[in-house]
């Protein structure tokens, strides 16, 4: 039988922006901008364009008015406008459906783009062109609440982690972080192409469904604040997870729920990852340190709430049911699970 070759994959660059639907945008505007730190770009009653202080285009984040809480779509950016021709052929040849967004007809802010949805299930889209925006680096005068820096990376929930990490793989994604069982079943996985720890990352469950996007903030010292801000206004039913400090990736957390459920992470102080023989470091899924190095529980909500995602049309995707369920392994750090004895004795 003839193999068909692929054509080249588009040349991610990195997570870019996540487009998600609220059903409240004072409200929205409120976490968001005011408790997070969000600079708005661009702003009307339909909809908020935000950024991170060290962001130079346009957004990183899109909240738009809607019905029913949802990820209208997630969005990478490829090196060059020749990238987005790639993406449509790319996922044309697989399969998917592909929609050309010409400049203009689509998010304000983004050039000529492409959107699909993945085999994962995912509405994505590859974009080049940006518009430019002010420097805010050094503007310490208009940070506030996490000073959110910039968007990190997508957190997406798939019932089939070896799938999304073969999908991944084939688009050029490196992958810095697993979690495996005893005979290295895949349980997650984290993949990059900017040389930090991921671009995104797969938790398992039911999906296609968003599980959060993470904003890196400067350091660990504004993810306390957060968690400390949200108390001291009696906001503290926001926090779902941490502060922390987590196995996978090293970096130092907070896991918080917006007005509409819709989960971001705010994450600090992981590691470089561009060398171009990088090794996967992996953690078994019996390790009590590899959500949190401190051995805290991951609590329920955090393995089985996630957002709906739409398709090109805006219609919720259907969900499959996960073939791993890792929160019911039970393991020391996520469940009533034996406490491993110390190392020395093992
Ligand atoms: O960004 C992340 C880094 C690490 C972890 S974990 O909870 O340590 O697995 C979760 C996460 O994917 O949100
Ligand atoms: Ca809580
Ligand atoms: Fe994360």
């Amino acid at each position: 039988m003839e193999v068909t070759q692929l054509p080249a994959p588009p040349d991610v660059v990195r997570s870019a922006y996540a487009q998600l639907v609220v059903t409240d945008v004072p409200r929205a505007r409120w976490f968001w901008v005011d408790m997070l730190g969000f600079h708005v770009q661009y702003e009307d009653d339909r909809a908020l364009y935000l950024r991170g202080t060290d962001e130079l285009t346009h957004h990183s984040l899109v909240l738009r008015a809607g019905d029913a809480p949802a990820l209208d779509h997630l969005a990478y950016r490829v090196r060059t406008p020749e990238d987005v021709d790639r993406a449509e052929e790319y996922f044309t040849a697989l399969g998917c459906p592909v929609r050309r967004v010409p400049a203009g007809a689509g998010t304000r802010g983004i050039g000529e783009a492409v959107r699909v949805v993945d085999p994962l299930g995912f509405p994505v889209e590859f974009f080049h062109a940006i518009d430019r925006a002010e420097r805010l680096i050094q503007r310490y005068d208009l940070r506030r609440g996490a000073e959110v820096a910039r968007m990190d990376h997508f957190n997406i929930v798939v019932p089939d982690i070896p799938a999304a990490y073969e999908h991944y793989r084939a688009l050029g994604f490196g992958c810095s972080e697993t979690i495996e069982g005893d005979e290295h079943e895949l349980y997650a996985a984290w993949m990059f192409r900017k040389q930090t720890v991921h671009d995104v990352a797969f938790t398992s469950g039911a999906g296609p469904r968003m599980h959060h996007v993470g904003v890196f903030a400067p350091e660990a010292h504004q993810v306390l604040r957060t968690a400390d801000i949200f108390g001291s206004l009696r906001a503290e039913h926001h926090i779902e997870r941490g502060p922390g400090r987590h196995g996978v990736s090293n970096a130092f957390y907070l896991y918080l729920r917006d007005p509409d459920g819709h989960r971001v992470e705010i994450y600090t102080s992981d590691y470089y990852t561009g060398d171009p023989d990088h090794e996967t470091y992996r953690w078994n899924v019996h390790d009590d340190r590899r959500r949190d190095f401190w051995g805290n529980a991951v609590i329920e909500s955090w393995y089985k709430e996630a957002t709906p995602v739409l398709d090109l049309d805006g219609r919720p995707q259907p969900v499959v049911s996960a073939a791993l369920d890792e929160s019911a392994v039970q393991v020391g750090a996520d469940g009533l699970g034996i406490i491993p004895a110390p190392a020395a004795e093992r």
